[in-house]
């Protein structure tokens, strides 16, 4: 599935019984959504530092819809990330950090 259509389903269920999915239910309490999204960051890290690739593959996973749903929780899109990734592209990591 692509992020695009994860971030559509997640809008969707803003209009679902929270006791029918459990994306509704976390988009109903945007704290609970956040609380996810660090304890999936935090089993992502310890799958990385295990160099489990597919334990690692499942987690990021598991990230990746926590964080949108935690930044749909608090009306952020898919698109208004990708507008701020787009703002990024001709700017090395590097030179941003020199620059600040
Ligand atoms: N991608 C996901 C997705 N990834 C993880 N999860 C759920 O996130 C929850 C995580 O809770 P837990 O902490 O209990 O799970 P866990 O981290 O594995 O728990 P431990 O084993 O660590 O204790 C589980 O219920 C997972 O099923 C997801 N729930 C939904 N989606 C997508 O969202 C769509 C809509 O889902 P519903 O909103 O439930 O209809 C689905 O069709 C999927 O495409």
């Amino acid at each position: 599935m692509s992020l695009k259509d994860l971030a559509n389903t997640i809008a969707d269920r803003a209009n679902t019984d929270p006791s029918e999915s459990w994306t509704a239910k976390l988009l109903a309490n945007p704290d609970k959504a956040a609380e996810k999204f660090g304890e999936e960051a935090v089993e992502a890290i310890i799958e990385a530092t295990k160099g489990d690739k597919t334990r690692l593959t499942s987690e990021a996973a598991d990230v990746m819809y926590h964080l949108l749903v935690m930044c749909a929780a608090h009306g952020v899109t898919l698109n208004d990330i990708e507008a701020e990734l787009a703002k990024r592209t001709n700017q090395s990591g590097l030179a941003e950090k020199a620059s600040r």
